[in-house]
């Protein structure tokens, strides 16, 4: 029986930039423990959606909430923020500090672990996402580029969050580094028990990660279902955006 509690849910989201309206009244729910992948055609919102649900972004109109609590924006220093881990498009690290000090950044910084345990926390993270402990004092630019985003992932997951989200995880990597990235990312999603959100345009990704997927378009959710709706097509035009094809639609 599937856990049909809510963890985070977009209600009537409206979202405009000077005269261009991104998001047009917005519903949109993730289960908890659940993975659920937004896809859609390329500035159509996907990023904007995350966005709001870190409080990086107030939307004009409409609210988005956690555990039936009302995203503040502004607030990802907040304690409840620190539920959340985030993996940002390409990674992200930052290449003045060790590998160890960007996995550990959160909990040096906003939790003010002391460093001894903070670096043990980071090599345990790194661990996770099968890296060795050597790489620790190594600076990201050492690295290749597969092993950069395992490091945002454990990144990502130190702080044992029960929320995840993941913009573009798979960008920029040969196709079987990103399959292991998106084992990894099952792999740690399933450890946490947690309630993943992804974007991406890589559909071998959103095949591996996804439970649930949703298709923004036209500023609102054109199709919300489990991933196996998506092979069977029940709705044409997220079909023909999934195997490729143009649509006139779309
Ligand atoms: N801070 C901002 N200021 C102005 N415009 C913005 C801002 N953030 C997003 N936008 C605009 O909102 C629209 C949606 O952006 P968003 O990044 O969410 O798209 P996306 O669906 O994630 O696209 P892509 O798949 O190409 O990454 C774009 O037209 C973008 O230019």
């Amino acid at each position: 029986m599937r856990d049909e509690t809510i963890k985070i849910a977009w209600k009537s989201v409206t979202k405009s930039f000077g005269r261009k309206t991104v998001l047009e009244g917005l519903d949109l729910v993730a289960y908890e423990g659940r993975s659920l992948v937004i896809i859609g055609g390329s500035g159509t919102g996907k990023s904007v959606t995350i966005k709001l649900a870190l409080g990086l972004l107030r939307p004009d109109s409409g609210s988005v909430e956690i555990d039936g609590e009302a995203v503040e924006y502004g607030r990802e220093n907040d304690p409840g923020v620190q539920q959340i881990g985030m993996l940002f498009q390409s990674g992200a690290l930052f290449d003045s500090l060790s590998v160890w000090e960007n996995v550990s950044f959160r909990l040096l910084h906003a939790e003010h672990v002391k460093k001894g345990e903070a670096k043990e926390r980071a090599i345990a993270a790194l661990d996770q996402v099968d890296l060795e402990a050597d790489i620790a004092d190594r600076r990201p630019a050492e690295l290749s580029g597969g092993m950069q985003r395992r490091v945002a992932l454990a990144r990502a997951v130190v702080g044992k969050p029960n929320i995840l989200f993941f913009d573009e995880p798979t960008t920029g990597l040969d196709p079987v580094t990103a399959d292991l990235i998106n084992q990894l990312i099952v792999r740690q999603v399933k450890t946490l028990g947690a309630t993943a959100v992804t974007i991406t345009h890589d559909m071998a990704s959103m095949r591996a990660i996804a439970d649930e997927v949703a298709m923004i378009r036209d500023g609102n959710i054109l199709w919300h279902g489990d991933l196996e709706g998506v092979d069977s097509c029940e709705n044409p035009t997220v079909c023909d955006f999934v195997a490729g094809r143009y649509s006139p639609e779309g």
